[in-house]
Formats: structure tokens, C-alpha cells, sequence
């Protein structure tokens, strides 16, 4: 006996439009009306729809699943067809696709019907296929094995599509990435009304023991008012394929029994897309359609056309038949039994990887409190450090501020008189392969005090850029960075360098103190390791002890002083914002503003150094900032630490007169020199000096005093700085060689026409008296070569230590 198998619903979406709504809802009658109070599409006035179910907008998926999927799942007796269909019907973007397949942040009905049969079976087999230009394709395969044929089954009743792949899944997980796969490979466009519209038709079949589910993604109906060749063609293609579904639905609506018990004809063969339907349409399946609907005005034709059509569907009769023995989706017993042992093999397989991930995530947990604890800890410690600092010298930003700028200013000191930077750069040197030169560096002041002991606790990142490496010193770089050991030499694994116009590569390396707290070694060769050196992990964000620019040794001069003549402007640039802020004078910059050399900044700085008396007051605050960081070793951007006396007891022994790590760190050529710094610019008046007699430039090689001393002696120190001539570097004695000393080499280029050639000429303030013989007589040769023969010489190119 025929009876009536197809339930409507209809579901009005949520308004995107800032249009009025045209759909009203009355639930208690489930009567839809659709009017147009504006007139806009006034042919059609105002109708009204009975339907089987009306779902507002304000219904979410579960909920349409509950009432139009689960409640029939629950109420099946074997009476009733073993399949449910669920045809979503409508006009584009009236959310057919959201209903079915659903999204991200809201499962669609899909995936709660395959979570419901896996929880009350374990098992279901999947098997997804979109109809696009009347053609099958499989949306689980690949590539040609995409395209698939469809042909009858035995009976004529069933439609078998040939080589369709189907997936048999035992959980949620193994369900979203199949699903994921097939909803990737589905035909979808951006149309004028909808950015993801589907072009084709898509049917999704669920297969478990006692259910089988058929879930109907309808193309959207639609009228391209674009132009454009695909989608008019598509849209042709949809258009027919639903007008054929509607010819189908309309005969049966009026299909008859006639006297022999037979059925009157229906033809379902013009279009593939209700060949395959056939079956779901003539009484072998519970169907249920979802009309979507869009309430907006906008879409008042569409709206009514979708509801005229539900009408034609509550019409449809039919008389139950019996599935297809024969048809792909049918599960036989032994195919069952398979099922059941794969179920339980995975059930295990599951439980097992529940174990180990349970321990990983324990070992997890325990590492990240202990980074916690570290991290408490250190913040705990710079807090008090912080505190002290505030005690000792006012604000810490300030002292930060005024540390740049007499970073600044000994830099452009230090820039003409490498052979002060010649335990630094060794230093740095002594890290690198032979085809790499260190050509500048940046660094807070302190960090000057030379090291010459190689120091293998140190890591570097490969920054890749000048700007950046620069702007490191203050920032930091972000935890969870891995670093090189200080010992890789894979240069060709260093990451990111920059080239220069001519392709010179430029290596920008921030360096860093190892410290167990904060950095561990990557052991293994987990793919977190770096290849060239294994490297370590820093959980914490680091402050570089200094940036150092590096190119390939054969590299021309000219690359490497238009490299430092970057890194000058860009400092330059810090130190204008610095100025600004503070509201200094920006005299001191033009001359980077203007390019001028490196070795010409020296002259320009003694010269600013001699202005008003804003500006020695500046000197003088910034001299006592260099003096006591010099002392002061414990600052966290300071962290190198001071020679040990079985490092340097060359130095200690002639310089030191007081012990420490300070101390030691005071008396390193370098702090020499800024101690030098520090009691000029207290005491001296900045006047012009005649040449140095022979005993002065003597004078001037002993070794630096101690601050005591120099505090105690302002007068002789006094006489002593304001007999120095500025230039020329007298000469050094070096080696065993003790032979006459011979003429100071001659500056050359911009520093030839920069420096003064007899004291008479300038007005320039003198020098401080550089213990240059001391720190020669080191013996630290830079594998550059600072020193030739018995001559002090500026390297070939030229090291420039900015801060
Ligand atoms: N009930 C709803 N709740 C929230 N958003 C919805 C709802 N219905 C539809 N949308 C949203 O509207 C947009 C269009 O919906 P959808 O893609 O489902 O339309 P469609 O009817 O499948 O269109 P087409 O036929 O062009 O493929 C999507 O961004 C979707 O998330």
C-alpha cells in the first residue's frame, strides 16, 4: 500500500542583509508567509506555505538533526525502510551546505549522523561523490580515478556506481580527516551572491549495521546576472539537473496505482542526478527535504519558488520496497564480523597511544614548570637588580639613554684607535673561520672590556640583517629560538645574511651568553636540532651581549666600509630619536647625517666635546656613565664577564692594582681608556696643545692608573691630557724587537684630510692618553693583522665598534 514517505522541512537562515524580512513563521499552525509589504516585488504578493516542520533561525544544526534525523533513527522498526534520505533543497546561500556538511565552529549534520552511528555501533562506512555537469565524480579519490561510472543493478531498482571508494572508520579523528579530504575536493566558486558556492551536487552515504543515511547537498538554484563563460555554463548545468528533480517530484506527486497493483511510469534517466535519487524517491527510504531559505526581501522570489516546490513533495506517495541485495551499500554478515575485529584491534591501538601520549604529556607538563619556576626566578632577579640600579644612578630608562650615548661617543674614540679594541676583536676572531672577517660590531659599553680567553659558553643567532642587529641590542630577541654554538663554522648553515649591491654577503650575529637557566643543548637529531651544530634552545627572551657584522675576508675594503657606513647611519638614526626624546642637541649627529667616514668622527666628537657648556656638562655625566660601567660587570645587558687572572696575567700584572672582577675589568686597555675619559672630562680645561715632548708620549705608554689614583692626582693627570697631542699615534715597541722606533704611519683617505697634522692647527680637544704600548705588548695579533712589523697600523679595513 502506497503512503506518504517524504516529510518538508523548512529552515529560514539567519539575516546577513540589511534588508527587511519577508518570511514570517507561524509555528503552531507551521504555516510560512511570505509577503512584500514594500511593493518591491508586488507581482507576487503575499503567500502562504503549510509544511511539515518550520526551524527558525535561531535552530542549530544538533537541533535539526535531533528532530529530522535522530527521532526517526530512534523510531525504526523493521516495518520501515532501513534508509534515510535528507535532501537539502533551496536557492543559493540559503544555507544548504551549512545544514549538511556544516563548519568549523559548527558541525553540520554529516558529521553528528557519523558520530551517533559510531557511538552506537563503533563502525560506519563512509562514501562520498559529487554530480558536477551531469557527471559522477568520487570525492575520496585521486586524480582520473576521480571520474566514475554509474550503472543499474540487477533488479533496476538500484544504481551501482562503480569503483566508489568507501572508508570504514572507527573514530571521530579518522572521520575529520576523511571528511576534510572529500569536502576539499568538492567544486566551489565565488558567486555574486555567495563566496563559497557549491557547483555541484554532492551525496554523502553512511552505512552501518542496522542504519544507512543518504545526506543530499543540492546545487543551489540560481540566476547569474554576471558574466562569466564557467559559471554560466555550471549554472545551466544546475538549473537543468533541478528542473529534471522537479519534473521527477511532480510525477510522482501525481503518480496513480493502477488496476494491475502497478505503478504509473516516472522517468528518473534524463539526468544523473535523479538516476541516482531514483531509489531514495520511490518508497525505499524515509526522505526528509530541508527547504533553506533566506528571510531577506532580497530574496523574495527564490523564497517562494523553494516553497511552491515543498507543496509538489507533500503530494509524493509511495509503497515500500526492500533494499537491493545487490546494491554497494549492503553489509553482509562476514563483512560484519571483519568490521567488529578491526574495532576492537583499534579500540587497543587507541588505548595504547592514550598511554604514551599521557607520558609525554606529563614529561611536557613537568618541563614547562619547571621554565616557569626558572623564569619566576629571574624575574624575581631582574626586579632587584632593577631596584639597585634605581638606588645607584636614578632612573634606569635614563641610565639606559645615557649609556647609548656615551657608547657612542667612545665608539667614535675607538673607531680611530682600534688597537683599543684589539682583545675584543681577537676575541670575536678567534670564533671564526679563516674566510671570515669580523668587520664591526654593536655592544652596551661594558662589554668592551676585552676577553681573551675563547669562551666557548657562547651562542649566536644568525639575524640576517643590519637593522635588525642593531635594534637587538635594546629589544631582545623572542624565547624559543635556537641558537648556534659559538663554535659553528657551517657558515653555509648560518641563516639569512643580507648582500650588499654587489652580492658581498653581510653576517649579522647576535651573541649570547649560555646560561643553563634559560638555554639548553638540542640533543638527538629531533628536527628541532640545527644541522651544522645541534645548537641550543633559549626559553627565555635574551639580550646580546653584542651584534657582530661579519663578511668573507676576500671581500673588497670598500664593501666592507660601506657596510659600517650603514651601521653608522642606522646609529645614527637611534641616536636622533634618542635626542629628540631627550631633547639634546642634534649637533653631534650631522655628521653621520652626512655620510662622513668613520675615522673622521673621532675629530667631530672631540670638537663637540669642546662646545658650550650644556655640552661639557654632557661630556661630563657621560664619562662618569662610561667609568662606571666599566666598573660594573653585573648589568644583565652586560653579561661578559672580566678577564681571570690566569686568562690575561699579562694585564693584571701591569695594569691591576686592585683585584676583582671589576677591577680586572677596569684595567683592560680599553677601561684604561675611559677611565682616561672619565678624569679629563671632570678636570680639564679643553684648550690647544702643542706636540708632547718625548717624556710625555713616555708618560702616556705607562700603564692606565687605578681610579683612586686618578682621583688622588687630578692635577698631574690634568698636565699630563692637556700635553697630549691628539695625533699622530706614536709609535710601539712590540716583540723582542726594541729597536728605534720608527715614524708613525700616516693617516690615510678621509682621515688624512679629517686630522689634524700639527697641534698648532686644531683646536680639537687632546686625547686621552691610550695605553697602546700596554696592550700591544699583549701580543693579542688580531689574524687580520693590527700589528706590522714594529708598526701600530690601522686594519686593512676598517672595525667599528658602535654601541
Ligand atoms: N543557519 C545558519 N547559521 C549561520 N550561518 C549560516 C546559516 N546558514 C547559512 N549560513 C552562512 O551563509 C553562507 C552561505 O551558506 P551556504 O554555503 O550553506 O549556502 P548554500 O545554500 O549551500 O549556497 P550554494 O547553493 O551557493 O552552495 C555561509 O557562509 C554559511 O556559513
Amino acid at each position: 500500500m502506497s503512503q506518504r514517505r517524504v516529510e518538508v522541512a523548512v529552515r529560514v537562515r539567519p539575516d546577513d542583509t540589511q534588508r527587511p524580512s519577508c518570511v514570517v513563521l507561524n509555528a503552531r499552525r507551521r504555516v510560512v508567509t511570505v509577503s512584500d509589504e514594500l511593493g518591491a516585488h508586488s507581482s507576487l504578493g503575499s503567500r502562504s506555505y503549510r509544511e511539515d516542520l518550520l526551524l527558525d533561525a535561531d535552530v542549530s544544526n544538533k537541533e535539526v538533526f535531533r528532530r529530522l534525523i535522530l527521532d526517526k533513527m530512534n523510531a525504526a522498526t523493521p516495518d520501515t525502510p532501513d534508509t534515510l534520505c535528507f535532501l537539502a533543497y533551496g536557492h543559493t546561500a540559503s544555507g544548504k551546505t551549512h545544514s549538511i556538511a556544516g563548519s568549523d565552529a559548527e558541525p553540520g549534520i554529516l558529521t553528528l549522523a557519523v558520530e551517533e552511528l559510531l557511538r552506537r555501533e563503533g563502525v560506519v562506512e563512509v562514501a562520498m561523490l559529487e554530480v558536477y555537469m551531469d557527471s559522477v565524480y568520487d570525492l575520496l579519490a585521486e586524480g582520473a580515478a576521480r571520474r566514475i561510472r554509474r550503472r543499474q543493478g540487477p533488479t533496476g531498482m538500484s544504481i551501482i556506481v562503480e569503483s566508489l571508494a568507501t572508508c570504514t572508520l572507527s573514530t571521530v579523528a579518522q572521520w575529520s580527516a576523511v571528511s576534510a579530504y572529500g569536502m576539499k575536493s568538492r567544486r566551489t566558486a565565488p558567486t555574486e551572491r555567495n563566496p563559497r558556492s557549491s557547483r555541484s551536487h554532492a551525496i554523502f552515504t553512511l552505512k552501518s549495521r542496522g542504519v544507512r543515511l543518504c545526506l543530499v547537498d543540492l546545487a543551489g538554484s540560481e540566476r547569474q546576472t554576471v558574466f562569466s563563460p564557467q559559471l554560466n555554463k555550471e549554472s545551466i548545468a544546475i538549473n537543468k539537473s533541478l528542473s529534471r528533480l522537479s519534473t521527477v517530484l511532480e510525477a510522482l506527486s501525481v503518480q496513480q496505482t493502477k488496476e494491475d497493483g502497478t505503478r504509473s511510469y516516472v522517468n528518473f534517466r534524463d539526468t544523473t542526478l535523479t538516476v541516482l535519487l531514483q531509489r531514495y524517491l520511490s518508497g525505499a527510504s524515509m526522505t526528509t527535504f530541508l527547504a533553506c531559505v533566506h528571510p531577506s526581501l532580497q530574496f523574495y522570489p527564490e523564497t517562494v519558488s523553494t516553497l511552491r516546490y515543498t507543496q509538489r513533495l507533500k503530494k509524493i506517495r509511495t509503497s515500500t520496497t526492500r533494499s537491493d541485495a545487490n546494491d554497494i551499500s549492503e553489509l553482509r554478515f562476514s563483512e560484519h564480523q571483519t568490521l567488529l575485529d578491526e574495532l576492537t584491534r583499534l579500540r587497543t591501538q587507541v588505548k595504547e597511544s592514550r598511554a604514551t601520549s599521557d607520558m609525554l604529556a606529563a614529561a611536557q607538563r613537568q618541563r614547562i614548570a619547571e621554565l616557569e619556576r626558572s623564569l619566576h626566578e629571574q624575574r624575581a632577579s631582574n626586579t632587584r637588580r632593577g631596584a639597585s640600579a634605581q638606588r645607584e644612578g636614578g632612573h634606569v630608562e635614563r641610565a639606559k639613554d645615557a649609556r647609548r650615548i656615551a657608547g657612542w661617543l667612545l665608539s667614535r674614540v675607538l673607531g680611530d684607535m682600534p688597537q683599543l679594541n684589539v682583545g675584543y676583536d681577537d676575541y670575536f676572531d678567534g670564533y671564526f673561520p679563516e674566510s671570515i672577517q669580523v668587520i664591526g660590531y654593536v655592544s652596551p659599553m661594558a662589554c668592551l672590556a676585552p676577553r681573551a680567553a675563547r669562551d666557548t659558553r657562547l651562542a649566536f643567532l644568525d639575524v640576517g640583517d643590519v637593522a635588525i642587529g642593531l635594534s637587538m641590542v635594546d629589544a631582545g630577541i623572542p624565547p624559543f629560538v635556537r641558537l648556534h654554538k659559538v663554535t659553528c663554522h657551517d657558515v653555509a648553515m648560518w641563516e639569512g645574511h643580507e648582500c650588499d649591491g654587489d652580492g658581498h654577503a653581510v653576517y649579522v650575529l647576535a651573541f649570547f651568553e649560555v646560561d643553563e637557566r634559560t638555554m639548553e643543548p638540542i640533543e638527538g637529531g629531533g628536527a628541532g636540532r640545527l644541522a651544522c651544530c645541534g645548537g641550543y634552545l633559549s626559553s627565555e627572551p635574551l639580550l646580546p651581549l653584542a651584534t657582530v657584522l661579519c663578511m668573507r675576508e676576500d671581500a673588497p675594503d670598500a664593501a666592507k666600509e660601506a657596510v659600517l657606513q650603514r651601521l653608522v647611519a642606522l646609529q645614527g638614526e637611534q641616536e636622533d630619536a634618542l635626542d629628540r626624546r631627550a631633547g639634546h642637541s642634534r649637533e653631534a649627529s650631522t655628521a653621520m647625517d652626512e655620510g662622513v667616514p668613520v675615522e673622521a668622527l673621532l675629530d667631530r666628537s672631540l670638537v663637540d666635546r669642546g662646545g658650550g657648556a650644556d655640552e661639557a656638562s654632557l661630556t661630563s655625566d657621560l664619562s662618569h656613565e662610561v667609568a662606571r660601567q666599566a666598573r660594573d660587570t653585573s648589568n644583565i645587558m652586560t653579561p661578559f664577564r672580566a678577564l681571570s687572572s690566569s686568562d690575561e696575567s699579562d694585564d693584571t700584572s701591569s695594569n691591576s692594582t686592585s683585584s676583582g672582577s671589576s677591577a680586572a675589568a677596569l684595567h683592560s686597555p680599553a677601561a684604561a681608556a675611559l677611565e682616561d675619559v672619565h678624569v679629563e672630562a671632570e678636570t680639564a680645561p679643553i684648550v690647544p696643545t702643542a706636540p708632547p715632548p718625548p717624556e710625555a708620549a713616555a708618560q702616556r705608554q705607562r700603564p692606565a692608573e687605578s681610579p683612586a689614583r686618578a682621583a688622588d692626582a687630578p692635577e698631574a693627570r690634568t698636565k699630563l691630557t692637556s700635553e697630549e697631542p691628539p695625533r699622530p699615534t706614536p709609535p710601539v715597541e712590540h716583540g723582542p724587537t726594541k729597536s728605534t722606533p720608527p715614524e708613525p704611519e700616516p693617516p690615510s683617505g678621509a682621515a688624512a684630510k679629517q686630522l689634524p697634522q700639527a697641534p698648532a692647527e686644531t683646536s680639537k680637544k687632546p686625547l686621552p692618553p691610550p695605553n697602546i704600548e700596554e696592550a700591544m705588548r699583549k701580543g693579542k695579533h688580531s689574524k687580520k693583522g693590527k700589528v706590522k712589523g714594529d708598526k701600530l697600523v690601522k686594519p686593512s679595513s676598517c672595525t667599528c665598534n658602535i654601541m
